[in-house]
């Protein structure tokens, strides 16, 4: 089986690859980042190692990579494939759908069997996304033939996979705990299946779940981190003012998932429990600039904050820990993040109330924007 997957990163190889590749896959990595490419290349393998005590090491095996450049290669990769896979940022996706769109072309004009293509980015219908961007560069006639034979399963994907130390451009250092899960009611049958994951028919409760636990109490801690002047999770973690602040977003985003999909709310609290204990795994070290980035993206209205503040609202419940969340992502200034440099200077241009409106689109009449700018107002760097 023949699997292509855009994203030879973090994820990319720390988690994706690893599944594939033990499952069964021959995995060409498609990415832009020539070194790490031509390294695939020679080696044909890399190396996984486990954040725990006994630093456990895999050596995930037959892999290859091609160019992102290489648009041509790409979509004959494509048109060979069985499986399709991406993890390079879900804003990243419209310029990878453009070769996707080629190599489906391609594809349909032979006699290749049907196609699964699996966004695995940490967004709500991230392959949905996908399929839109791809579509919009297939004729209709080929689209018609597409939605026969292509489906784009939504996925969500949990492993924390920290910016890298090693010399070794190929060798990551993961957390031992992984989920990834996939819906199932898109897939045809005889789908290529993927060991270790979990296929389920309803996708939303699951990456509502993650996003909304796993990553609001993430940039929660980073946030805060950042504005009291720590560089790592870790040390944030440390903190028991931020602990209490990542507690309290947790029992908010809880109490909405909890409302809306029914989860039990015992086994909830065991989720946050140990979610909070993964943030602080000593054997990993994960940047708050690396769990911070991209502050435009996670301001955005279906994204880990605003979402779950809005809908909580919207349900009757309080968000004191959500807004101060919102507000120090706001205050999220640094300098090599392309994304807080833009919004530190709307904030500048434009102040805070308009800034808040056209990130967040919580209108200026909403009672949170108001909440939201008032603890804007009174955080401020503590370095
Ligand atoms: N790191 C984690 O802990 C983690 C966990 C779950 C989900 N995710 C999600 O996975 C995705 C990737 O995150 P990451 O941490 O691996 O980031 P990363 O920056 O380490 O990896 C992204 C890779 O995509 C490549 N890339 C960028 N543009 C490309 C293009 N046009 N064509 C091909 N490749 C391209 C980059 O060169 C890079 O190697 C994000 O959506 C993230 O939210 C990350
Ligand atoms: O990747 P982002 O920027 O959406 O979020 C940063 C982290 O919260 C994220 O990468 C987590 O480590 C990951 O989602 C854990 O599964």
């Amino acid at each position: 089986m023949k699997a292509v997957h855009f994203g030879a990163g973090n994820i990319g190889l720390g988690f994706i690859g690893l599944l594939l590749s033990r499952s069964g896959f021959h995995v060409q990595f498609v990415d832009v980042d020539e070194e790490r490419v031509n390294l695939l290349n020679q080696r044909g393998e890399y190396k996984v190692t486990l954040a725990n005590e006994q630093a456990d090491t895999t050596v995930v095996r037959n892999v290859s990579a091609i160019n992102g450049k290489e648009s041509d290669r790409v979509a004959q990769a494509i048109a060979e494939a069985d499986l399709v896979t991406t993890a390079v940022g879900v804003n990243v996706l419209p310029y990878i759908a453009e070769t996707i769109a080629k190599g489906i072309e391609l594809r349909l004009k032979g006699a290749a069997g049907p196609l699964t293509v699996v966004a695995c980015e940490n967004a709500i219908g991230g392959s949905t996304q996908l399929k839109e961007h791809v579509y919009g560069h297939l004729a209709p006639e080929v689209k018609e033939r597409a939605a026969e034979r292509v489906a784009f399963p939504d996925a969500a994907v949990d492993r924390i996979v920290p910016l890298q130390q090693s010399e070794d451009k190929l060798h990551v250092t993961v957390e031992p705990f992984f989920e990834w899960v996939v819906d199932r009611s898109v897939l045809p049958e005889g789908y290529p299946v993927i060991e270790g994951v979990h296929y389920v028919d309803k996708l939303g409760p699951y990456i509502e779940r993650k996003l909304f636990t796993v990553n609001t109490g993430h940039c929660c801690a980073a946030y805060h981190g950042y504005l009291k002047g720590y560089s790592t999770i870790q040390e944030t973690m440390r903190d028991p003012d931020i602990v209490a602040e990542i507690r309290g977003v947790l029992s908010e985003t809880g109490a909405v998932l909890v409302k809306q999909y029914g989860f039990d709310e015992a086994e909830h609290r065991r989720y946050i429990d140990k979610i909070v204990e993964r943030f602080r795994n000593p054997y990993l070290t994960d940047e708050v600039v690396r769990v911070g980035r991209s502050p435009i993206r996670k301001l955005s209205p279906n994204d880990r904050l605003v979402r779950p503040a809005m809908t909580a609202y919207s349900l009757g419940m309080e968000v004191p820990h959500l807004t101060n969340a919102i507000a120090a992502a706001l205050r999220f200034d640094y300098r090599e993040d392309p994304e807080a440099v833009q919004l530190q200077e709307t904030l500048k241009e434009q102040g805070i109330h308009k800034t808040l409106t056209q990130y967040t689109e919580i209108p200026e009449s909403h009672p949170l924007h108001g909440r939201i700018v008032a603890a804007y107002e009174s955080l401020k760097h503590q370095k």
